[in-house]
C-alpha cells in the first residue's frame, strides 16, 4: 500500500473492481493530511494559495502530472483555492491510481 510515489498509474479497465472500505482505509493512511474519503467513492482535498495566479500555476502542474500518469482529477479552480476530487470514472469508484495520483500531487513543489 505504501511507496505510492514510486508507483505509476495503470490504464484502468472497465471490469476492474473498485477498492473496498478496508483497502481505501489502508491506502488513505499513506496520504498526507487533508484528504477526505467521501462515501467510499472518491477522495477530495482543497489547497489554499495567496492569489489566483498561484492557484493556476499549481493547477497547471497537476495537469502535467495527470497527463504523464494517464489519470486525471476533477479540478475546481478559484481565487486562492484549488479543490480536487479524485475517483476512477471508468469503475465509478476508487482505484489504486487515485491514491498514487493524490500522493504525487502532494509531492508537487
Ligand atoms: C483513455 C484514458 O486513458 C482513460 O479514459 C482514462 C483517462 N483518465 C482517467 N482519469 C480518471 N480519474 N478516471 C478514469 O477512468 C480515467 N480514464
Amino acid at each position: 500500500m505504501n511507496d505510492l510515489l514510486s508507483k505509476k498509474c495503470i490504464p484502468c479497465s472497465i471490469g476492474a473492481i473498485p477498492l473496498n472500505q478496508e483497502e481505501i482505509y489502508d491506502y488513505s493512511k499513506n496520504l498526507k493530511d487533508g484528504w477526505q474519503v467521501i462515501e467510499g467513492k472518491y477522495i477530495e482535498k482543497t489547497y489554499k494559495f495567496k492569489d489566483f495566479i498561484e492557484a493556476l500555476n499549481f493547477t497547471n502542474k497537476i495537469g502535467e502530472l495527470a497527463e504523464k500518469e494517464g489519470h486525471h482529477p476533477d479540478i475546481y479552480l478559484s481565487w486562492g483555492k484549488v479543490a480536487l476530487k479524485l475517483w476512477t470514472h471508468k469503475i465509478k469508484g476508487l482505484h489504486e491510481n487515485d491514491f498514487i495520483l493524490a500522493a504525487k500531487i502532494d509531492n508537487i513543489d
